[in-house]
């Protein structure tokens, strides 16, 4: 059976994670959260003392991280050198530090080879982040820029986060952050083949059902589409089999 790969990118609030991830789940196939990894190896370097600023020395940490990474759409887990950071690796003090390791060029190519050598390991997979279309794997049978207009990310990172920040918080986490990884990665402007969905007035479901729409077109329905159906009235997973027990050696 050909493998389905679904590559999807966008900036930041957009709502890659979330809409791939419930995808994943109604299309019986893995997810691959590659921000989760720049977010990993990020703490990595900031609990070792590392300095973000020594290209070599982040490049070098990045290179020896042992890292797991679920990609099981129902479980989301992260280990680091054994630590796990599912939590930790979403606070403010790692989103605010991850550019600086994902401007890093060695570092990416390492976290590049990683991400495609897990890709390669699932029948049935959903990949998103801000290279997945264009560098990890142009060759997805379906491609998708996510995107939503500024204020439309905005406010769902407000919410996503409670409310309580302050819209310069906000701006440092979403804009700012876009602004600096923009420098290494396009996600703004489609390539040619990639299919551009602007989510800024759909909602959660829509969107999710928008990017099934794009799949489908592409070739790649559900696996089953009994189980499809089934996630979908039910929000249940229809994720058997997705479940990834141990990512490759680095
Ligand atoms: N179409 C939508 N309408 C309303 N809310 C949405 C929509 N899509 C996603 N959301 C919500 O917006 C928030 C941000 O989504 P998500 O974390 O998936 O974005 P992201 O693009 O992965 O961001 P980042 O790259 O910063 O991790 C979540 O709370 C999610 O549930
Ligand atoms: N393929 C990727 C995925 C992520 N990044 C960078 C961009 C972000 O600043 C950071 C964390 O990603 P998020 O969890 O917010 O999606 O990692 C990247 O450069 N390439």
């Amino acid at each position: 059976m050909e493998q389905l790969v679904v590559a999807i990118d966008g900036p930041s609030g957009s709502g890659k994670s979330s809409v791939s991830r419930e995808a994943a789940r109604r299309l019986g196939a893995a997810y691959l959260d590659t921000g989760a990894m720049y977010r990993a190896v990020t703490w990595h370097c900031l609990d070792a003392g590392t300095d973000l600023h020594d290209a070599a020395a982040v490049a070098a940490a990045v290179r020896a991280a042992d890292l797991f990474i679920s990609t099981d759409p129902d479980s989301e887990e992260v280990l680091i050198h054994g630590t796990d950071v599912t939590r930790t690796i979403r606070e403010p003090f790692v989103s605010e530090a991850v550019s600086a390791v994902a401007t890093n060029l060695a570092a990416r190519e390492e976290l590049v080879r990683r991400q495609r050598a897990l890709i390669a390991g699932h029948a049935r997979i959903v990949a998103e982040g801000r290279d997945i279309t264009t560098v990890v794997a142009p060759e997805a049978q379906a491609r998708i820029l996510l995107t939503a207009s500024e204020e439309a990310r905005l406010r769902r990172r407000g919410l996503q986060l409670g409310g309580g920040q302050s819209g310069e918080d906000l701006h440092r986490q979403v804009v700012a952050r876009d602004a600096k990884d923009s420098t290494v990665t396009n996600f703004t402007t489609a390539s040619d083949g990639v299919v551009t969905l602007d989510s800024s007035d759909l909602d959660f479901e829509q969107t999710v059902q928008a990017v099934l729409r794009v799949v489908a077109g592409a070739g790649g329905g559900a696996q089953n589409p009994g189980a499809a159906k089934h996630a979908k009235m039910e929000g249940a997973s229809a994720s058997a089999g997705a479940a990834n027990k141990g990512n490759p050696s680095p």
